[in-house]
């Protein structure tokens, strides 16, 4: 049981040599204590003395953590301590004991020293696990005594013995006597110890920094912040995280979360970015001290970051995060994984890392920019090259790919009115699926007014749109954005001095200011270079049309000296030509294949007064339906996919001249009907275009098919029909002009022995007689190329013969005509025939009966025979 010194004037008062050697005793101590400065010593000096006075075996001293209402192990007996091999020893070292056990609160309260037996005490609730100990190793009893500083008990010394009757009155007084010699003796250690730990502490800052002072990479620091951790028995993990460019997250810098982590969620881990304001990492940005967090409660608390729940499963409880900052300015946080924050060392470090980490990232800047202008000196080398479109998209897809996650959506450009933007170059591929959504959007031109690309124009150095904003916000574009994934659209305006030449428009999740800047004037000048270079090309082009008409002119100025053909249908054709040259009436020349009817229309336009300008033709037939009505009329840059330029119509460029509508017949009906609003109004808009041109146009159209009959058909709207058909001149087929074949192949004889260098002097009258006597179905072309190719097989300077085709179907047809007739009525039916395409002449030179290669009297007398009289051939 407890029991206690009664008072001094008690039971058991000391003799007075033993009052005496204690009194000695205590003063030995007192003078001894105060220079006491090693824990150990303290022990062993107070041992040594009380065992030449009392029996005990062994003493420790406790001291108090009022923080937690907890007892420790501070001093202890090293050598004499009998439980030292027990089991439990290091346990007991380690532990802490609570204040509120009943065993230890008796000796609280008490003035006195308290001792127990152990038997009695040890196997009572709340009682400490030491006492059992003890017991187990053969001490029986337990004297303890408070011991004081400043009013307030700062701890107990214990004193044990392997009887039941060693701390009798005289033991206990001096121990209460000694009690505050001791006291201050065990304070003097603690600041002692502390004065230590501050030595340490600045030792190890001191190497710290050395070490930290030879950091060059990202590499050396995470060794040396590793060593240092060590160093002061840190074990476990770090992670320095830092400030991400676009300083609204943080992502880990330098790490070593030891053999605790996996692989595969560590890499996802770090290279994650972390929100700044989670509600954590924050927090530790904003405190200039350690800050202690338990991972459990940060998660209850609704911190959801995921690198939480990663610490969870790995077993970190605790961790303290504390900033790193380089002036007023954040850098990052540190996060370590420890249980107890030593504020004064871990600023400490703190600040050497700062250091360290703000000259890394300094070089790490610094060779970045390096990079990025080396880089963009390669883009400007590989730019100036450009010439087309084709090679920039190209250099710019093949540039963005070396910066990561970078897209080009679109470059636009101003176009001539200053008002509209029209899309230069986009990357189809970038949207996927969504492609479709993108390709309406990118035909369309949009106004330098839109609310995104005002904003653009307007800023100097472009304007960063956050696609989740946008989105919030109602952004319809931003829809699009997200489907890339990327977090950020740069819109930027391309401008060569003050002059506004487009915006480009990029994905991406960060782009450096610089990099951003660099890549902007660069497609600015590539841009505006290829933009000039297609002007000229255009220019190009359109001299080379005009070269074109202008030989084609010459051409026909040639050729229309040489209309040849003295018959009567012809000589109507040339009255007809010349009521109407003239004017600007609309000329409609109606006749089959290869009549002339291009020729008599030039003949028209030259003898015009419009003759100065250059007659322009449309072939209708040739024109692919689609592009009808921009050749007609023109296009506005960026009217429709493939219009990359404004062009001119053909009626626009055949302003105060002749427009030669070919083939008209083959136009298609939805094309006549805007023909037709030209023709009436005589003014057009470019496809695309919203302004309105006057025209002066004079029209001439020829076709080989019966207008009428396509009207009627509903494949010719008849109200063009009526609009072409003011004045009409029909061309007759060369089989209905034998008179013209002898002149026609005299002329093409000549003009293809000029052109093919042979000499052909006559032409056998057996020749025209054939000629003659051909259909002509291809008419003057035919026989012009019949004319080309004989010529070319001949062999000698007479043409004697020529090659004329033998249809397959007329073949039939005059089969079929025989058959069903007499001898009589094929051979009157063949003489009319002949009679006819020989004008009804009946003998001499090109007369039916050359043709039929009989004499002119034989002749004579079958036609008698036959009853053949003028009406038959000349009806
Ligand atoms: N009266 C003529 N005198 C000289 N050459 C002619 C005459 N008529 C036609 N030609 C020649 O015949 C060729 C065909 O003429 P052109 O192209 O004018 O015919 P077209 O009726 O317009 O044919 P298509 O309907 O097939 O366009 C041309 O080389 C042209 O010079």
């Amino acid at each position: 049981m407890k029991r206690t010194i009664k008072n001094e004037s008690g039971l058991h008062a000391p003799t007075k040599t033993i009052l005496e050697q204690e009194r000695k005793v205590l003063l030995d101590l007192g003078n001894d204590i105060t220079k006491v400065r090693e824990k150990n010593d303290l022990i062993t000096l107070f041992k040594n003395r009380i065992k030449g006075l009392f029996y005990f075996t062994h003493t420790i001293i406790t001291l108090i953590d009022h923080k937690d209402e907890t007892y420790y192990a501070f001093l202890l007996d090293n050598e004499g301590s009998p439980i030292r091999t027990h089991p439990r020893y290091r346990e007991m070292v380690a532990a802490r004991f609570s204040l509120n056990a009943p065993f230890i609160q008796a000796v609280l309260t008490s003035d006195e020293p308290v001792s127990y037996i152990l038997e009695d005490i040890m196997d009572k609730p709340q009682s400490p696990p030491f006492l059992r100990v003890n017991y187990e190793g053969g001490v029986r009893e337990i004297l303890m005594t408070k011991l004081m500083k400043e009013g307030k008990p700062m701890g107990f010394i214990h004193m044990y013995s392997d009887r039941t009757d060693s701390f009798n009155p005289e033991f206990r007084g001096v121990m209460k006597g000694i009690a505050p010699q001791l006291s201050g003796a065990v304070s003097n250690i603690i600041k002692n110890e502390e004065l230590l730990n501050k030595e340490k502490e600045k030792s190890f800052l001191l190497d710290f920094s050395s070490n930290i002072a030879a950091v060059r990479t990202k590499e050396d620091l995470m060794s040396a912040v590793r060593t240092a951790l060590h160093k002061l028995d840190q074990k476990s993990g770090f992670v320095i995280r830092c400030i991400n460019e676009d300083k609204t997250t943080m992502s880990a810098y330098v790490y070593d979360l030891g053999s605790a982590a996996d692989e595969k969620s560590l890499s996802v881990l770090v290279k994650a970015k972390y929100p700044i304001n989670d509600g954590l990492q924050n927090r530790v940005l904003n405190s200039s001290i350690p800050l202690l967090f338990n991972v459990e409660r940060e998660i209850q608390r609704g911190i959801t970051s995921a690198y939480l729940q990663y610490w969870k499963k790995m077993g970190f409880e605790n961790f303290v995060g504390i900033r790193l900052r380089n002036g007023e300015t954040n850098l990052g946080i540190l996060l370590l994984d420890i249980e107890e924050i030593k504020i004064e060392l871990l600023q400490g470090i703190c600040a050497q890392i700062s250091i360290a980490l703000a000259n890394i990232m300094a070089n790490e800047q610094i060779s970045k920019k390096q990079e990025e202008q080396a880089f963009l000196l390669d883009f400007s080398s590989a730019l100036t090259k450009m010439r087309t479109k084709d090679e920039l998209q190209a250099a710019i897809f093949e540039v963005l790919d070396k910066i990561m996650n970078t897209q080009l959506a679109m470059i636009r450009v101003l176009e001539d009115d200053g008002v509209h933007l029209s899309v230069f170059m986009f990357d189809r591929r970038l949207f996927g699926k969504a492609h479709a959504d993108f390709d309406k959007l990118a035909a369309n031109k949009i106004k330098i007014d839109e609310t995104y690309t005002a904003q653009v124009l307007a800023s100097k150095e472009g304007v960063v749109f956050n696609v989740d904003e946008e989105l919030r916000s109602g952004n319809d574009y931003a829809k699009l954005w997200k489907t890339t994934g990327l977090r950020n659209m740069y819109g930027l305006p391309l401008r060569m001095g003050d002059k506004i030449i487009g915006t480009i428009w990029l994905l991406a999740d960060f782009l450096g200011p610089l990099l951003l800047k660099g890549i902007c004037s660069q497609i600015t000048v590539a841009v505006a270079n290829i933009l000039a270079n297609e002007k000229l090309l255009a220019y190009k082009k359109q001299l080379e049309i005009e070269n074109d008409y202008l030989k084609e002119q010459i051409k026909t100025i040639y050729n229309f000296s040489e209309i040849i053909g003295s018959g009567e249908s012809m000589q109507e054709v040339y009255r007809l030509m010349g009521l109407v040259a003239e004017s600007s009436t609309t000329v409609l020349i109606l006749g089959e294949t290869g009549t002339g009817k291009e020729l008599i229309a030039r003949a028209i336009h030259n003898a015009s007064p419009r003759k100065e300008n250059l007659m322009v033709k449309v072939n209708c037939a040739a024109l692919p339906a689609n592009l009808i009505e921009s050749e007609l009329f023109g296009h506005e840059r960026g009217a429709f996919t493939g219009a990359t330029d404004r062009r001119i119509g053909k009626f626009e460029m055949a302003d105060n001249s002749t427009l030669f509508l070919d083939e008209i017949g083959e136009l298609p009906l939805e094309a006549q009907a805007k023909l037709l609003r030209v023709i009436q109004e005589r003014e057009l808009e470019r496809v695309g275009g919203k302004q309105v041109i006057k025209i002066n146009v004079r029209l001439v159209a020829a076709t080989n098919r019966n207008l009428e009959e396509e009207v009627k058909a509903g494949r010719f709207r008849a109200d063009l029909y009526f609009r072409l058909n003011v004045f009409p001149i029909i061309l007759p087929p060369l089989r209905d002009r034998l008179e013209d074949i002898e002149a026609l192949t005299h002329f093409f004889v000549k003009k293809y022995s000029r052109s093919t260098g042979r000499t052909i002097r006559k032409i056998a009258p057996r020749v025209i007689q054939q000629l003659r006597s051909y259909t002509w179905p291809g008419n003057v072309r035919e026989l012009e190329h019949l004319i080309e190719r004989s010529i070319l097989l001949a062999t000698d300077s007479t043409l004697s013969d020529v090659f004329i085709p033998r249809n397959a179907d007329a073949d039939k047809q005059e089969q079929a005509f025989l058959l069903n007739r007499s001898l009589e009525e094929v051979e009157r039916g063949y003489i009319i025939e002949t009679l006819k395409r020989c004008g009804g002449k009946i003998s001499g030179t090109g007369s039916a009966a050359e043709v039929l290669q009989i004499p002119g009297n034989t002749l004579h007398s079958k036609m008698k025979k036959l009853g053949i009289t003028k009406s038959d051939y000349f009806s």
